[in-house]
């Protein structure tokens, strides 16, 4: 899927053009017949020959602010509906993406990321698309009015147009070319920033940091020089705009012949190309917005563009009818996976799950413990070997065919700003209130729903109650117990929890899940030996269940 283009005229930005448009003119008509009422008043004509323009002065002060604030319910209804409309479309093609696709970046920073690139994406219709419009019809009304009274001024103030684009150019290609310069050294002067205040002690240890201060001072001289770039490419376009717009005034009066046309006419011409020229000029700062949507564009191109790492079959085996127990017979054989398609992540593995068998999995950091989870939870497909669930290969059956039997807790549960029972029932949605109660004793908060004065209905989360890391861990394990999944996979999930905590929660956890195909991924060495086999991936290249 595609973020679409960045400038997309649709029926709503046209009609907010049109009314911006309005809005631009009644400015410009504004500044003219001002000139033409100061000049024609100050010959003390007979008052009632004033009345026209005095009430087209008015109307016009009344229009510009009528017009603006028409073109921006219609401009920002229609983006808000564009925002909602885009949001679902992007969510739903980030679903199959996660998490293969989404780099080592944190879900949260990835989703942070999506929405604000898209909120500038968006916006642009507003901020782009409906200004270019509006200038654009109130630039050709000005220059045909003018050309009306003057051909020769038409000529000036359509030359004057010509400039504005040019500037809109030249501004657009400064922003496009420094967002890229100075997102580069931003990022350099951050990482080395980091760097630097992080390993102070073992820079200073090893008399580096001299050294390091130096390239702290390099990359910040690099985001000054493009900091600099971007502030003259600004200056330089504003600077065009102005005089050009200088020019075409001194060249509309030098043009005009107050002999021929009157003055009050004469000054209403020479003020055309000011009054355009300011009404006109803030389209320039418009192509911000526009390179910077497209940056944002691109990136969400970039993301969104991926094929999914799983995918379903096109003509899935159904499940299997007659399990041995209560749950799937599980099986890695020889099974090897990589996230990125090059090197495997995980080394040829064996694993047998069949329900009531708990298997630890341990080994060093970055071994493949996350990775062997998600293939068992199907975010991930074997790249050598075989995973099969009751015989059958899992890449003949339907994705959410093989996650319907998988639980998956990990080191940190996410709690929902909404009631206990809600959080809980995200699991399994309908759950009575006795299920509830149920998980949550079976994962050991039984105690602490007693004290909560609200019960099941306590608010947990942003605004309401904080929760400790053992109940968050608890509360993380009571969902896996309520969805009632027969495999559960558990990373870490006690990874920040204290000694006594962290062996209560285990043994709860292992208590709940008794009769489950268990795969708990664990630095700690609190529940191993509750466990019936200890799967080591540090033990490369075979990867044999050493303990049984
Ligand atoms: N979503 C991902 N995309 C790309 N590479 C990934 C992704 N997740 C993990 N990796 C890489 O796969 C390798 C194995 O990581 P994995 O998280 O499975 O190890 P681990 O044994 O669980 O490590 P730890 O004990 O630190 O959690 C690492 O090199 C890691 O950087």
């Amino acid at each position: 899927m595609s973020a679409g283009p960045v400038v997309r005229p649709t029926r709503a930005t046209v009609l907010g053009g049109l009314l911006g448009g309005a809005a631009t003119s009644a400015g410009i008509a504004l500044t003219a017949t001002s000139g033409w009422l100061i000049v024609r008043a100050s010959e003390r004509p007979v008052i009632l020959t004033l009345l026209a323009a005095i009430v087209a002065v008015r109307a016009f002060g009344m229009a510009r602010p009528f017009f603006r604030y028409l073109e921006r319910v219609v401009s920002h209804d229609a983006a808000l509906a564009d925002l909602a409309d885009r949001r679902s479309s992007v969510y739903a093609a980030l679903v199959p993406l996660t998490p293969a696709r989404l780099g080592r970046r944190s879900r949260s920073q990835v989703l942070t990321g999506v929405v604000d690139d898209l909120t500038d994406v968006v916006e642009a219709q507003v901020r782009v698309t409906v200004p270019v419009l509006s200038s654009a019809v109130a630039g050709v009304l000005a220059a045909g009015l003018a050309a009306w009274f003057a051909p020769a001024v038409g000529l000036v103030v359509t030359g004057l147009l010509l400039v504005l684009a040019l500037g809109c150019v030249l501004a657009w290609r400064v922003e496009s070319r420094s967002r890229d310069e100075l997102l580069a050294a931003r990022a350099e002067t951050a990482r080395i920033g980091d760097l630097v205040a992080r390993q102070a002690g073992e820079l200073r240890a090893i008399g580096a940091q001299d050294v390091a201060l130096g390239w702290l001072e390099e990359a910040h001289d690099a985001l000054r020089r493009a900091v600099r770039r971007q502030s003259r490419g600004r200056a330089g376009v504003a600077a065009l705009v102005l005089l050009g717009t200088a020019a075409a005034t001194v060249a509309a009066a030098w043009l005009v012949d107050p002999a021929a046309v009157g003055a009050p006419v004469a000054a209403l011409l020479v003020l055309v190309p000011v009054a355009v020229g300011e009404a006109l000029a803030p389209l320039v700062d418009t192509m911000r917005a526009l390179a910077r949507a497209q940056g944002s564009s691109a990136r969400l191109d970039a993301l969104l563009d991926q094929r999914p790492a799983v995918h379903d079959p096109e003509h899935p085996a159904a499940a299997a009818v007659d399990r041995p127990g209560d749950g799937p017979r599980v099986r890695l054989e020889g099974a090897s996976a990589s996230w990125t398609g090059g090197a495997d992540q995980l080394a040829p593995t064996d694993l047998d799950l069949v329900p009531g068998r708990h298997v630890a999995v341990v080994g060093p950091n970055g071994s493949g413990k996350s990775t062997l989870l998600a293939v068992l939870a199907r975010t991930l497909d074997v790249s050598r070997g075989r995973h099969t669930v009751d015989g059958t290969d899992v890449r003949d059956r339907t994705l959410a065919g093989v996650r319907a039997d998988v639980a998956v807790v990990d080191d940190e549960p996410h709690v929902f700003a909404t009631t206990l029972a809600e959080n809980l029932r995200l699991a399994r949605p309908g759950a009575d209130d006795d299920a509830v109660r149920a998980a949550l004793g079976l994962a050991g908060l039984g105690g602490w729903l007693e004290g909560l004065p609200d019960g099941l209905g306590t608010r947990l989360g942003t605004g309401g109650r904080g929760l400790s890391g053992g109940e968050r861990t608890r509360l993380g394990v009571a969902r896996a117990v309520l969805a009632d999944r027969p495999v559960v996979l558990l990373d870490e999930p006690a990874a920040h929890l204290d000694h006594p905590t962290a062996t209560a929660v285990l043994d709860d956890v292992l208590d709940a899940t008794r009769d489950r195909s268990v795969v708990l991924v664990s630095h700690r060495a609190e529940a191993i030996d509750r466990l019936d086999a200890v799967l080591d991936l540090g033990d490369r290249p075979a990867s044999p269940l050493t303990k049984e």
